[in-house]
């Protein structure tokens, strides 16, 4: 036998031990039917009764140790997922008033709890939607989050308002994004939104790309590359078709972008070629507007009109560390970028580590945030929000967990994520396989910059947002078999 097969056995013998352990009450029911057969002289009935319960443990243990995912849907997690539902039944009042949530509404009275309006299970999460009680509000629910996840045993929570005063408060049971994983092979041609990873109920991971500014913001280490990569990959073959065209600013000396610089169109790893690219993308912005203005209010992307997609690692760099002169063009071309853009199909993402008002002044132009690990519970609600610091605390994310974080998306919908990790040998791979089509050479730079002072800004705030598109039909990449 080999080491799995060693494993599988000790832990259907352990499950054994404990699902048999655990029905003690049933065994005692068991034993005195049992002894009460036996007295009346039915022996074989009263024996089987002795034995239901460990050969039920057993049936189970062999189940889920010879097919664990038919066991998982048909057995196993039903099973988890009632006892879940049961124990937030029985113990709501309890622990709503334990987390400081039961409210006297008259001194030396009876105490009143948040009503618990619904109890759902799927998957690994247990979703309690709860009604504050009269004198408490949404943020008093919200609050008592954290402490309501602790209470039930939840590897993390998530809560949101789903009507006034009601709040559904998703606890994750089962944490299913302490594997890593590495990304399937990109071949779509997908320009409005990209598979990063997987969220907290295991499903995939899509993040809407679509007339959004996204900004990513997480410590060293935090596993920005690995959003940095999954956006770039996968856009890679519609940038490829000529879809989309991918724009890079690395301006820590182009240690990430080198690796998959085949992808983009464009890339600049220093200040000036910094400026050069935003004034370029900021001229594509005035020419869109020239040629859709009295004719469409919609941009489409087409081969040979692609959507343009801004990846900057490092916007502090950009914005707040480098010479005077260049952060104050940097802000202004990417600030009239951020307004305008989004219209047009051009769309922004940053990634940054320090997140403060002096080095990204402009973080509210941006529609969507990614919070990856952040150093304190200040700093998730600089980046995300007043109200997000006990509904996304991206603060307390794990250091062995680099890839996962919340996103709070345009509508203000929170997901905990984690992204599949990049390996260097994948980008190369899909670098190699869907390189940005041939541009004339020196495209952008030879592009005549607009002066400031003359871009339109009419649709600065009031700018309509595109519909959904999906990829016109273009010739797809020849080879798109798995990398
Ligand atoms: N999604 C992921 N899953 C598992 N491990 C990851 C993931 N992303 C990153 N890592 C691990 O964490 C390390 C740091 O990741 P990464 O370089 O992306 O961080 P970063 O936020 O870009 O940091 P810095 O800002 O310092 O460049 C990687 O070398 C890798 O080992």
């Amino acid at each position: 036998m080999d080491r799995t097969a060693w494993i599988r056995l000790g832990s259907a013998f352990w499950h054994f031990v404990s699902w048999t352990a655990q029905s003690w009450r049933t065994i005692l029911v068991c034993l005195v039917i049992g002894n009460v057969l036996l007295i009346a002289d039915h022996e074989a009935a009263g024996v089987a009764v002795f034995w239901v319960v460990p050969a039920w443990c057993a049936f189970r243990a062999a189940w889920e140790a010879l097919s664990p995912l038919t066991y998982e849907g048909v057995l196993g997690g039903p099973l988890r997922r009632h006892g879940w539902r049961r124990r937030a039944r029985k113990e709501w009042a309890r622990v709503a008033e334990r987390c400081g949530l039961a409210w006297p509404w008259e001194r030396g009275k009876r105490k009143t709890i948040p009503r618990l309006l619904r109890v759902h299970a799927s998957d690994n999460t247990l979703s309690l939607r709860v009604r504050a009680a009269v004198g408490q509000t949404v943020d008093d629910l919200n609050q008592a989050v954290e402490a309501i996840a602790t209470a039930f045993e939840a590897e993390s929570a998530e809560s949101r308002r789903v009507a006034p005063g009601v709040v559904e408060i998703a606890l994750t049971m089962r944490e299913l994004l302490h594997e890593p994983t590495t990304p399937q092979a990109p071949h779509e041609l997908e320009v409005d939104a990209v598979t990063l990873g997987r969220r907290s109920d295991g499903s995939p991971w899509r993040l809407d790309l679509n007339g959004l500014h996204t900004l990513v913001v997480g410590r060293s280490g935090a596993g920005k590359g690995s959003i940095f990569w999954g956006i770039a990959g996968n856009l890679a073959p519609a940038a490829h078709a000529g879809l989309v065209r991918l724009w890079g600013i690395d301006l820590k000396g182009g240690v990430e972008v080198a690796v998959g610089a085949r992808m983009f169109s464009s890339v600049a790893m220093d200040e000036q070629s910094a400026l050069t690219l935003l004034r370029s993308l900021q001229q594509v912005i005035v020419e869109r507007q020239g040629a859709m203005r009295g004719r469409s209010r919609q941009f489409e992307p087409s081969p040979g009109d692609p959507a343009h997609v801004l990846l900057i690692d490092e916007l502090a760099v950009l914005t707040g560390y480098a010479s005077r002169d260049v952060v104050n063009e940097g802000n202004t071309l990417l600030k009239r970028i951020l307004t305008q853009g989004r219209a047009l199909g051009v769309m922004v993402v940053a990634f940054v580590q320090d997140p403060r008002k002096e080095t990204v002044g402009m973080r509210e132009l941006f529609t969507q945030t990614i919070a990856l690990r952040l150093a304190s519970s200040s700093e998730t609600r600089m980046v995300l929000g007043d109200g997000y610091g006990d509904v996304a605390p991206a603060h307390r994310i794990d250091r062995t967990m680099p890839g996962a974080g919340y996103v709070v998306r345009d509508d203000g919908v929170v997901e905990r994520v984690r992204a599949d990790f990049w390996p260097d040998d994948v980008i190369r791979t899909v670098a190699e396989r869907y390189p940005a089509p041939a541009a004339p050479v020196d495209w952008y730079e030879n592009r005549t910059p607009v002066p400031l002072a003359s871009v339109v800004t009419a649709d600065m705030d009031g700018a309509p947002r595109p519909r959904r598109r999906s990829p016109r039909s273009a010739s797809g990449p020849e080879d798109s078999e798995a990398v």
